[in-house]
């Protein structure tokens, strides 16, 4: 038991316990204060972060009523659109997930249009130069990751490849922790709900917008939602 590996985050914060821990060694392990910081961290990032997305899809996807249509006939295509009027609805498995490629570029569409987070920062460790503009060691430099994502040098890349066209999650060693998560998360919700034949349509009121706090989430969004 005792040399037994932690199976889960909670487990492994838990297990890293040490009110004497300090910034100096760094192996010593986390103070309660520090575990909580941690624990709060990814009640934020892994609750705020998705829901964002999701109401970036729903507003995205009332704009392209033909995309919601489109992503209804992959899933009829695939048997998984419900039928009889939701008296069955067709489970959804990792491998039938993973077969709607479709669903799965409208998911990275949003991801790649919706600024969940418009920036991150890093500091630099070492003077350098990128394109031609000094960067000093300890400087604090802002990556616009949705200017990365939207920017039209990228547009004909191929985004699974590309180490720039594509970065929500940001990137290197300190990428986002939960991407694989939120990925299953998002998709998994979003075809649910084309798989209940869900339609979001339009309205006047539909403006869009942003507002920018710890995530950068649409500000009118004002769909009207069908049950076919
Ligand atoms: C659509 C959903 C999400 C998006 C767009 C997103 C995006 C990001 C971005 C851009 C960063 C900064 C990466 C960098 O600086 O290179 C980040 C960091 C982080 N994310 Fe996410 N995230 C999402 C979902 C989640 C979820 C579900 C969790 C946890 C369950 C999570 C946990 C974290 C944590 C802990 C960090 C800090 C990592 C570190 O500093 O080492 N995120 N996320």
């Amino acid at each position: 038991m005792e040399n037994e590996q932690p199976k889960n985050l909670i487990a492994l914060l838990v297990s890293s316990l040490n009110e004497e821990a300090n910034d100096d060694q760094v192996l010593s392990g986390l103070t309660r204060a520090e575990i909580f910081d941690e624990v709060l961290m990814m009640i934020i990032t892994g609750y705020e972060t998705t829901s964002t997305a999701l109401s970036w899809f729903i507003f995205f996807a009332s704009k392209n009523p033909q995309i919601q249509q489109r992503m209804k006939e992959e899933l009829r295509e695939h048997h998984l659109l419900m039928i009889d009027n939701l008296k069955y609805v067709p489970p959804l498995t990792a491998d039938n997930l993973t077969s709607l490629t479709y669903c799965e570029c409208v998911t990275k569409e949003v991801l790649r249009l919706a600024p969940v987070f418009g920036l991150t920062s890093r500091i630099a460790t070492y003077d350098t130069i990128v394109n031609d503009v000094k960067i000093h060691r300890g400087q604090t430099i802002l990556i616009a990751l949705h200017n990365i994502n939207t920017d039209a040098r990228f547009l004909g890349e191929d985004k699974n490849h590309h180490p720039l066209a594509m970065i929500p999650f940001g990137g290197g060693h300190r990428a986002c922790i939960g991407q694989e998560l939120a990925w299953l998360e998002l998709k998994t919700i979003i075809v649910r709900m084309m798989q209940r034949d869900i339609t979001f349509e339009d309205t006047p009121e539909n403006v869009g917008g942003y507002n920018e706090r710890i995530t950068c989430f649409p500000k009118n969004v004002v769909v009207r939602v069908r049950f076919d």
